[in-house]
């Protein structure tokens, strides 16, 4: 889908633009810990908050990275915020990319990583599509994207870099720490990052004793108290031969209504 340029606009109906330039990033001490850590982990030790969901999809299959967030809110169809935003990337980065109204054009390939991969940033996340993917492939510029399409874009209208964005439903601000890996992209406060670590860390040893425990047979049931719960919410066992005997009687009733 492609959208007129908001040049075609009266003035006052013209999106204005802002680049914030120098926003505070989250430590990158504490990046590079949550980058030890999986998606999945790091969101369920978070709460089950911050995750984008299934929407945006790794181009690349087997890389997880961790970076700081650098926003641009773009125009459908239009990457001139990209090329702005660019340039308020630095090392440890990661390009998190929204339009101000769903778009599925390929406003971001393999020239634009080349530029980005030359600001030691670290990836991009789009909720829109990109193109050149076998190229991004090759050149190793991991990507999660909304959308894959060749359909190209204009640089005519205004957007903002560095404001808070949403994508996937989750409030992304400058400088918030970005987690993506094959099971999708998750956001952290960056004034939550020092308690994402210490609490990945303890989700992660608790997970290896449940691990070591289910290799040995334990029941998530018994370990997890699952039993209890399930005789709360009136769940019961019923061996089968009763189980069919009723199961047949509601074929029966089935058959009789349909003849
Ligand atoms: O140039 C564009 O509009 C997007 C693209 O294909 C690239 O970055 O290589
Ligand atoms: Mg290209």
């Amino acid at each position: 889908m492609t959208h007129g340029s908001a040049g075609d606009l009266p003035a006052a109906a013209r999106p204005s633009g802002l680049i914030v330039t120098g926003p505070p990033r989250a430590e990158a001490r504490h990046v590079d810990a949550l980058r030890g850590y999986g998606v999945a982990t790091v969101h369920e030790a978070m709460g089950r908050t911050g995750c984008l969901g299934p929407g945006l999809r790794p181009v690349q299959q087997d890389v997880r990275i961790a970076g700081t967030a650098v926003t641009a809110l773009c125009w459908p169809g239009d990457n001139l915020m990209i090329h702005a935003a660019v340039e308020q990337c630095a090392e440890g980065d990661i390009l998190v990319v929204a339009t101000t109204s769903p778009s599925t054009d390929g406003m971001f390939g393999e020239l634009f990583a080349t530029a980005l991969h030359h600001r030691g940033v670290r990836g991009l996340v789009i909720d829109a599509g990109v193109r050149d993917t076998a190229e991004l492939r090759a050149m190793g510029f991991p990507v999660w994207s909304a959308a894959v399409c060749a359909q190209g874009t204009v640089k005519a209208t205004a957007g903002s870099v560095n404001v808070p964005v949403v994508v996937g439903g989750q409030w992304i601000r400058p400088g918030d720490v970005i987690l993506a890996d094959d099971d999708g992209v998750m956001c952290v406060p960056r004034e939550s990052a020092a308690t994402a670590v210490e609490a990945a860390k303890a989700r992660t040893a608790k997970e290896e004793a449940t691990r070591a425990a289910f290799a040995e047979g334990q029941l998530g049931l018994d370990r997890y108290g699952l039993r209890e719960t399930l005789a709360r919410l009136g769940v019961r066992y019923q061996p089968y031969g009763e189980y069919a005997e009723h199961a047949e009687y509601a074929e029966g009733a089935r058959g009789g209504a349909v003849s």
